[in-house]
């Protein structure tokens, strides 16, 4: 696993915009290397405004759209076309706004999908899903995924993953249900830890003064099981992205120099 690298920004929109402009660099370079990129996106403000920024951003069509992989890092277990599931939020922010390939575009399922309102079956098809599009050369039951980007709750919970909830605890599934999720609707569908550690990075994303302590928490050494951002560690890098209110209660050793 990686050690936590911080980059800390003035404010949450230039934490966005930098988070976007690293964003096309990496997929472009993974295109360049390998032909595809597999991305995954999670859900909330922070991860919404970083597509948003790539929707606006100049560079955006460096990217070679139609040879993405997006997944999502968890979602919110209700009907297609919900307002409040992750995969609307981020096709007003981007997706709509971009020639991807449909085929190539991994949604969780909703509620209203094959799989009904039994969301341990939906998680269980999203893990098989995963499964198939691991090569021979990948880690465990998913695919490389060049970057894995996570919000972090004020609780330091990251996809649906909360702190001393049994989601945090598994070792083995890559893709579980929730139930009882302290942050509404209920009922969502997570990546795990294990899943999660298999990204080659993982870029935690935290803007704004409702974070800090959640970030200081999860960077001064607590327990994946008390603070679950503590664990979501990628193979290869492991990126907070922030900006300076959600950096303000880091132990100044912690502090990198503020970028612009
Ligand atoms: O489905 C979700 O709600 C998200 O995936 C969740 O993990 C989110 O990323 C964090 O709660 C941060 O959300 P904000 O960026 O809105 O604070």
């Amino acid at each position: 696993m990686s050690t936590p690298q911080l980059v800390v920004h003035r404010d949450k929109e230039l934490m966005a915009q930098a988070a976007a402009a690293r964003l096309i660099t990496k997929i472009v370079d993974a295109q360049a290397s390998t032909g595809s990129a597999n991305v995954v996106l999670t859900g909330g403000r922070n991860g919404n405004g970083v597509l948003a920024a790539l929707a606006a951003a100049p560079a955006r069509d460096a990217i070679d759209w139609g040879r993405l992989d997006l997944w999502w890092g968890d979602e919110r277990f209700l009907p297609e076309g919900d307002p409040e599931r992750n995969i609307t939020q981020a096709e007003e922010a981007l997706l709509d706004a971009v020639p991807l390939d449909p085929k190539r575009v991994h949604a969780m399922p909703a509620s209203d999908g094959p799989y009904g309102t039994d969301v341990e079956a939906a998680a269980d098809a999203y893990a098989e899903e995963l499964a198939r599009a691991a090569g021979p050369a990948n880690h465990g039951a998913v695919p490389t995924f060049d970057v894995l980007m996570l919000g972090v709750g004020p609780d330091t919970h990251v996809a649906s993953l909360f702190p001393e909830h049994p989601g945090v605890r598994e070792t083995e599934r890559t893709v579980i249900g929730v139930h009882g999720s302290p942050k509404p609707p209920p009922t969502r569908i997570s990546l795990t830890l294990p899943a999660i550690r298999s990204a080659r990075e993982v870029w935690l994303l935290a803007a704004g003064e409702d974070k800090a302590n959640a970030v200081a928490m999860a960077l001064s050494g607590a327990g994946e099981i008390q603070a679950p951002a503590a664990g979501a560690q990628g193979r290869a890098r492991t990126l907070w992205l922030l900006d300076t209110a959600a950096a303000s209660q880091l132990p100044r050793s912690l502090y990198p120099p503020a970028s612009a």
